[in-house]
């Protein structure tokens, strides 16, 4: 596997000037003002109270999301009367047999899709495997390369490389920037994380995958960090399959499961290399031959991780009357006024972005390269303010709109600030 390039990095230069949005001095109490009157005109602020959250200021939803309140005592109830009381019957009087396309159904309008195009379970590693090998099978003979993002997550590039040996196709890692030009009559598909965990840059997906398919070949995505931060658009765009997690930004839950996306085009010929018994026509039947179900069901491959996705499902309740391009326009309103903030509050030179300016390119996050960032990050969280780390120099600093103020964003530049000025530059 080639080496994942080297994070691009723009300085953030003092200013201490009027701000283009504001007009307002970018001194702290000013940007103390600005957050409180961002707050006040913020539609999605209601939505904060549907979190347990405490007085730090949590900027790791991209990692983590928040536990929503209720989901605590829906889970009980699994537990205690699904589980307790029914038993058994609850594969089908509590609808647990059913639970994966259901809760597909409820993730599909947060990436763009229509009904019975995605299926939940398992987790991204392995629906990453399903992804890239059925991807293979569905592009045929003749084309023997798979293209995988160098810059990925890592698991996807272990995988994607694992299913390659196995399929027999060769691998090439590239930055997403080389596909146009890479892309050939022998690629198979392509494997692209939509926004890159380290740097939060968000890639051209609807470009990319146009690209891709000029040339005959598939395009695969990775959602992870952009599901419930941006609108997706994976019918719109043709996007043949796409595989996500529902921790960070759907608020799942640890570990909850994952999620695969199958066009609705691909259906009948997506051929899984786990083709469990729950993705089979007549699973109840237990023939020794298999014959795949109809639909995203296909994607299924063993008995569900019952507990964690229907808490899943409870969690995903916050959406409700939730739009998508509002969540969008917040989240980049608020990675706007943390670089703003940023720019006012760190002393010169400690920090630089590692996160595009533009909006086009931008996700929900923010990192910082910082040649203290351990320390940094350790202090940070010490003193309230919970990002990650990582390493050996990125502060990555995630917002979730639904529960992200910016009073919050205010107050974690602070203290970044304060940090950077206690911790001296090695
Ligand atoms: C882009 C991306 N893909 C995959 C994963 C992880 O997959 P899994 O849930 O299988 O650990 C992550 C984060 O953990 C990620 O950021
Ligand atoms: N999945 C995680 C886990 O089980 C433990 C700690 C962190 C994670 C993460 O999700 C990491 C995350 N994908 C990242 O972007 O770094």
């Amino acid at each position: 596997m080639s080496e994942t390039r080297t994070t691009e990095t723009t300085d953030i230069p003092e200013t201490g000037g009027t701000s283009g949005t504001s007009g307002l001095l970018d001194s702290p109490s000013s940007l103390e003002e600005k957050a409180a009157g961002l707050d006040a005109a913020d539609e999605l602020a209601k939505h904060r109270e549907k979190f347990v959250l405490d007085d730090t200021v949590y900027l790791d939803g991209n990692s983590l999301g928040a536990l929503p309140a209720h989901v605590p005592a829906r889970v009980a109830d699994v537990v205690a009367r699904q589980w307790g009381d029914l038993r058994i019957r609850s594969w089908g009087e509590s609808g647990w047999w059913t639970a994966p396309e259901r809760i597909g159904d409820r993730i599909a309008p947060i990436v763009g899709a229509g009904e019975g195009r995605i299926v939940v379970g398992d987790s991204t590693s392995v629906n990453v495997f399903k992804a890239v090998v059925a991807g293979t099978r569905l592009a045929g003979e003749g084309r023997d390369e798979i293209l995988a993002d160098a810059t990925t997550f890592p698991t996807d590039g272990y995988i994607a490389e694992s299913a390659a040996r196995l399929t027999g196709h060769r691998i090439t890692f590239l930055d997403p920037d080389e596909i146009p030009a890479a892309v050939s009559e022998r690629t198979a598909l392509a494997l692209v994380n939509h926004v890159d965990y380290r740097s939060g840059r968000l890639r051209d997906l609807p470009g990319l995958t146009a690209a891709l398919h000029a040339a005959g070949a598939l395009a695969v995505w990775d959602l992870c960090h952009s599901a419930g931060a941006l609108p997706v658009g994976l019918d719109e765009h043709g996007v043949d399959l796409a595989v996500g997690c529902t921790y960070k930004y759907l608020n799942g839950g640890p570990g909850s499961p994952a999620y695969l996306y199958v066009a609705e085009r691909h259906q009948d010929r997506f051929d899984s290399p786990l083709p469990g018994w729950n993705s089979h026509a007549d699973p109840f039947g237990m023939t020794p031959a298999y014959e795949a179900a109809e639909g995203a069901v296909r994607g299924r491959v063993g008995t569900p991780d019952i507990l964690s996705m229907l808490a899943l499902e409870a969690a995903l309740d916050v959406w409700d009357g939730v739009r998508i391009e509002d969540v969008r326009a917040k989240s980049l309103a608020l990675t706007d006024f943390f670089l703003e903030c940023v720019r006012a509050y760190a002393p010169v030179g400690r920090v630089a972005s590692a996160t595009p300016e533009a909006h086009e390119e931008r996700g929900s996050q923010v990192a910082l390269r910082c040649a203290e960032a351990p320390a940094v990050m350790d202090e940070l969280i010490r003193r309230g303010v919970v990002g990650d780390l990582r390493r050996p120099d990125v502060l990555r600093f995630g917002f979730t709109p639904l529960y992200v103020g910016f009073a919050d964003v205010e107050r974690a530049a602070r203290v970044l600030g304060e940090v950077l000025r206690d911790i001296p530059a090695a």
